[in-house]
């Protein structure tokens, strides 16, 4: 599929993430391996260290590891590639691990991560409908059209008040 120019843009307070990963954490329980819950958590850095803080509080998990995949400069993606992996010991073939990133979008990135850890569990916080057949667990959906921005990409900035916009 030929990718969508991102029109909309659909902004993300700390608050609304904190929420939206309590969410997904709340969903996930249950879900985890009948033999005794989740060995690990591994988060796709850098945008899922956040949510996969959250959720493995939420679930308590203790072990905590990272796979890092580099791909977009800005809005523009090139392909996906790991520079980084995480301890083969703990993760091995993916059983009974948990992927969490903060957002779904073409699926690239978790087809290269998926392709590492084929039996894992992968949870994002946000799905768009061309990614989302890659995700075990998500919260939200939002167009594919749509660009999310997070509040470690933001920050709070004056406005100019309507009264007076046209002089
Ligand atoms: O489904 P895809 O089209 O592959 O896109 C999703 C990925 O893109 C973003 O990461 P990015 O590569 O921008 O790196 P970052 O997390 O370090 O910001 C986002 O955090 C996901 O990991
Ligand atoms: N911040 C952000 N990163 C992305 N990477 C791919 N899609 C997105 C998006 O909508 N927002
Ligand atoms: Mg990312």
């Amino acid at each position: 599929m030929d990718r969508l120019p991102h029109e909309k843009g659909f902004h993300v307070s700390w608050d609304q993430l904190h929420r939206d990963a309590r969410a997904l954490a709340w969903r996930l329980q249950g879900h985890g391996p009948a033999d005794g819950g989740w060995k690990a958590v591994v988060a796709i850095t850098r945008g899922g260290m956040a949510p996969a803080m959250i959720v493995s509080r939420e679930l308590d998990i203790r072990t905590v590891d990272t796979i890092s995949v580099k791909s977009y400069n800005h809005q523009t993606q090139a392909e996906p590639r790991i520079i980084k992996s995480p301890d083969a010991e703990v993760v091995g073939d993916g059983t009974g691990i948990l992927i969490v990133d903060d957002l779904v979008d073409t699926g690239k990135t978790l087809e290269v991560v998926r392709a590492a850890m084929p039996n894992a569990h992968v949870a994002t916080v946000y799905a768009k409908p061309q990614g989302k057949p890659q995700v075990d667990t998500f919260v939200t959906e939002v167009s594919q059209d749509t660009w999310i921005f997070f509040p470690w990409d933001m920050a709070l900035q004056y406005v100019k008040p309507y009264h007076g916009a046209d002089d």
